[in-house]
This record gives C-alpha cells, structure tokens and sequence, in this order.
C-alpha cells in the first residue's frame, strides 16, 4: 500500500539517477542571455502555453473571476505594463499592508506562521520578501557579496517562474516549503554545524525545487510525449526541471559570477543533488538511508557529506510538511493538492487518456487522499525526524499537529459515509473542521 502511495504520487518507479551524467547531458540548456523577459520561461525549456490554456478551460467561472480579482494577476498586468525591468514588485505595497508583513517577519521561525497570510500581505510576493529577509538574517549578502540587484532581480526571477494558477504547486508553496527549512536549520541537532554555504543551498534549494512546475506529475508528462520526459529519459523529470531552471536563472543573472567557477560548479552540483531528492518516487530509498544512520548512530555532522545528506532530509520534511501544521493551515493544503490531483485527472478524461491514481474526483475524495498520504508518506518520515533532532520541541509539536489532523480527517470521512449512505454518487468532500 505504501509503494501504491509513492507510485501514484511520483508515477514510475526507477533507478536512482546518476547526477553526473544528468548534469552532463543538460549543462548546456542555460546559456541564453539578452532574450526578451517574455521569453525566459520558454528559454528555460518551460511548458508550452497550450497546456495552460487546456487546464484553464476546465475551470468554474466562479475561479475565473477569483482569479482575474487575484492580486497576482493584477501584479502580472502591472509588470506586462512596466516592462521587463519590472522586478521589485514590493513598490506596489501598500504601506500599512508592508508594515504588517514586516511585522509578520518577527515571527517567520515560529511553526505556527500563516503563509496564505503572508503572502496576501505582501502582495503576492511572499517568495521575494521571505528571501531577502533570510538573506539578510543569515547573513549571506555579505559572506558570498552579493550583488543587490542581481539578488532582487533573481529572486523576482524565481518567484514568476511558479504558476500561479497552480492551487497547489505555485509560489506560496515555494515560501512554505523556505519557510519550514528555515525553522529546521534552528533545530539545536543542527544549528550550529551549519556554515554559510550549507544555508545558502538550503534556502536557494527550498525556494526553487518545483520552479516552473506544470500543475500535472510526471506520469502525465510521459505518457502525452512531453519534450521534458524525453529529455530527462523519463526519470525525476520534473525535479531535472526545477533543477536545470534554476541554474538557467542564476546564470541568467550572474548572480554567483564572482566565485571561482569549481565552486559554481560545485554549488549547481549539490542544488541538484537536494531537489532531486525531493522526488516522492525515491522516498524508501532516503527514508532506508535515514533509518540505518539513525540505528547505527552514525551521522556526524561535522563531516560535509553527511551534513548534505541531513539538508536533503530536511528539504524532504520540509516538502510534504502540510500535514503536520495548524489544522486551519494544513486543510488548505489538502484542499489545494487535491484540486491540482482533479484538475489533471479532468483533463485526462477530457482527452481520453487513463485517469492517474488520486485524481478520479468521482473516486477518490479528500479525506481518503490524506489519510493514505499521512499514514504513508508523512508519519515514516517525521517518525524518523524526530528520533533524529532527539525528540526537539519543533518535532513534538508537527508531530502532535500530524496525529491531529489525521484524526479530524477520520472523522470527516465517517461523516461522509454516513451521508453518502442514502446518496447514489459520491461528492469531493469538504474540509470544515467538524
Ligand atoms: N497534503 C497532501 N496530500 C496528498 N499529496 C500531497 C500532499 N502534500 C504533498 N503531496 C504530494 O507530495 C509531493 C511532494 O513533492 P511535490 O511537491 O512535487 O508534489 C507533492 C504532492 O504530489
Ligand atoms: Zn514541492
């Protein structure tokens, strides 16, 4: 059941990739400078517009018009508007809505922090704002002298490269997920090893790991013939993508210009290495890793290698960390996912293909959906977590959380059996606190 669970998530089973060869085979897909902004994305191999105009036909007008009322998309037409130079987006604030995002950063290393919140107040700039504060608080602006603008202009490069018609695998799920690896680089089992390029990638990996991500899996990727599938060889697809995009834009932006190019070259290295392990497809292989260093006591982190395996766990965590947050977070997320699940599974009615695992919303609803996503993917996981920060406050608390929501998730699905007994269809379900 498990393996169902990992399979119908990341699709195809496969070896794990040997990075070398894939960074060979792909190194060359960044170098495009001087093209206009309009066509970054497609420079970046992005997914062709036509696929978007395929999902966005299968929307309700009610989500039409949510939409064209949406911040960011009265932000895309501001910057359609200025031009490509438009970058720093922030201008547009409000002040008394900046002025409690910024209040809101005091608390960014609290588990409890309102990411939808955030990123209203902030204008659809969430990604922006919680990086450059990061930034600035570790102090890598200076340790790695970085250029002001360059940063900006890569960090707004990043933040439009999500989709924001994505419900879930959009921008405010990139902040989630920097802001969640954030308070696990405080966790004491950490901190203090850490030196300033293991936080740099941490926070750059987080930030960009599902860049410019379609809305559909992998599975769905290879069997419509996506260019990407063939170029990856049908393997991590997806992550390859977040990946080469992501050293697309830094060079794009020669942000890290001034280093030495083996230390570029290492730093593109280890990005690739921490995003790919966050395909879902290769969880028993890390989680079985994590298990035997845990038993035999063995990790040191004094020691680079394993330190960079501990960020590839802590980017894991941090991926799939919805379910151990606040209930009133936590079901938004479950909400978003499924909906991204049943938008996929609509358009593959519509063209006739098969229906992927979990996104048949005339069969699977959303309580079912997180209560196999919780007992299979999360609770192996932060089980394991927490025996690794040796039962920290952070671990406790996301795991009480866990145990929680999956409980309020059981009493929802009893609910709805008991309502669907007289009902001759199913319904998705909602996710009202009962
Ligand atoms: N709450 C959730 N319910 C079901 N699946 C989820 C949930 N959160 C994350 N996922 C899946 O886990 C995957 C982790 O990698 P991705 O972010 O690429 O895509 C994610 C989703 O497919
Ligand atoms: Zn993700």
């Amino acid at each position: 059941m498990s393996c169902l669970m990992v399979e119908s998530l990341g699709a195809v089973s496969f070896e794990s990739p040997d990075q070398n060869a894939v960074c060979s085979r792909t190194l060359g897909d960044g170098g495009l400078k001087g093209a206009p902004a309009g066509l970054q994305s497609e420079r970046r191999g992005s997914y062709p517009s036509i696929d978007l105009r395929l999902l966005n036909r299968e929307l309700s007008t009610k989500r039409k018009v949510k939409r064209l009322l949406s911040f960011q998309r009265y932000l895309h037409a501001q910057r359609r508007l200025r031009g490509p130079g438009f970058q720093n987006s922030l201008h547009l604030l409000d002040e008394d809505y900046q002025g409690q995002a910024v209040h809101m950063l005091s608390k960014v290393g609290t588990w409890s922090f309102d990411i939808f919140l955030f990123d209203r107040l902030s204008n659809g700039n969430s990604l922006v704002t919680l990086l450059c504060h990061l930034f600035n608080v570790y102090g890598l602006i200076r340790h790695f002298q970085l250029d002001m603008v360059k940063l900006h202009r890569f960090f707004g490069m990043v933040q439009e490269d999500y989709h924001s018609q994505n419900p879930y695998h959009n921008a405010i799920h990139a902040t989630d997920v920097t802001q969640a690896m954030h308070c696990y680089l405080q966790e004491p089992k950490i901190a203090h090893h850490l030196t300033p390029l293991d936080v740099f990638l941490a926070l750059l990996a987080a930030a960009a790991h599902d860049v410019d991500h379609p809305g559909v899996n992998q599975s769905f990727l290879i069997k419509t013939k996506h260019h990407l599938a063939s170029l990856y060889q049908n393997s991590s697809v997806l992550e390859n993508h977040h990946w080469r995009s992501l050293v697309g834009m830094l060079r794009e932006c020669s942000l890290l210009s001034h280093l030495p190019p083996s230390t570029l070259r290492d730093i593109e290295q280890q990005l690739g290495s921490l995003i790919l392990a966050t395909d879902i497809s290769r969880q028993n292989e890390f989680l079985g890793r994590f298990k035997s260093h845990l038993d035999n006591k063995d990790l040191q982190l004094e020691d680079a290698g394993h330190r960079h395996f501990m960020l590839q766990m802590a980017l894991k965590c941090a991926d799939v960390c919805n379910p151990c947050r606040d209930w009133e977070l936590s079901s938004q997320w479950s909400e978003r996912v499924c909906e991204e699940f049943y938008r996929q599974g609509d358009l593959e009615r519509k063209c006739h293909l098969e229906i992927s695992p979990l996104c048949d919303q005339q069969l699977e609803t959303i309580p079912v959906i997180q209560i196999g996503f919780i007992t299979y993917i999360v609770e192996p996981l932060f089980e394991e977590w927490m025996r690794f920060t040796n039962g920290s406050l952070l671990a406790n608390n996301m795991l009480g959380h866990l145990k929680r929501n999956k409980a309020l998730w059981r009493q929802l699905l009893h609910t709805q059996h008991k309502q669907a007994a007289g009902r001759a269809t199913p319904s998705r379900g909602g996710t009202g606190v009962p």
